[in-house]
């Protein structure tokens, strides 16, 4: 099955799911595409592993080209750590065959402008016990689509946004091959 994947940033979930699907924790999958919508460190990766690639910057005609740019033969489109939001028109035509990792535990702290840092200043500022992850389905409503997997750990008293963002990266490279793997084989 062929998945394509959407990034905006260093790439540290593209690596894992790369390395998940060397390893056969990602069962029946190709990497056909993956796509930046920005220069990132990510793109860098798939050209080190081989991974069809190409960067499309956001401005005009951005949606018309990333429509084109995803391949017909695709089978799942797997936004990791992809900033740019997606048309309700697009979501609709490939409903049910995307997903999106979240830094937080859905439906608490999503939405518009609930990204990176964003989230976990959020999440202190509100006295959170616990944070984590979450795959889900996208649907034209931002961070709305069904959970497939969530994964999650007690804040400390010692936390700050950037230790919860690490322990949450921690947390993404678990549940996004479980995620992946469960939502291509089922
Ligand atoms: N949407 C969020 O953006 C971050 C991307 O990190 P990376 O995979 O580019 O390292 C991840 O924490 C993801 O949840």
């Amino acid at each position: 099955k062929n998945i394509t994947i959407l990034i905006s940033g260093s790439g540290t979930n593209l690596q894992r799911i790369i390395d998940c699907i060397d390893n056969g924790k990602i069962r029946n999958a190709k990497i056909n595409q993956v796509i930046a919508d920005r220069e990132c460190f990510g793109l860098e990766r798939a050209e080190k592993h081989n991974i069809p690639n190409q960067l499309i910057k956001r401005g005009k005609d951005f949606y018309e080209n990333l429509e084109k740019a995803i391949p017909e033969n695709t089978d799942l489109i797997v936004l990791a750590g992809f900033l740019s939001i997606l048309k309700p028109e697009f979501c609709e035509k490939w409903s049910g065959k995307i997903i999106n990792i979240h830094p937080a535990l859905l439906p608490k702290f999503g939405g518009k402008g609930m990204w990176g840092h964003h989230v976990h200043n959020a999440v202190i500022e509100a006295g959170e016990k616990e944070s984590g992850a979450t795959v889900h389905f996208v649907t034209s409503g931002i961070d709305e689509g069904k959970v497939i997997l969530q994964g999650k750990f007690d804040i400390d008293e010692h936390d700050t946004a950037e230790t919860l963002a690490q322990k949450v990266h921690q947390i993404e490279y678990d549940i996004f091959p479980i995620a992946i793997d469960l939502v291509l084989n089922k």
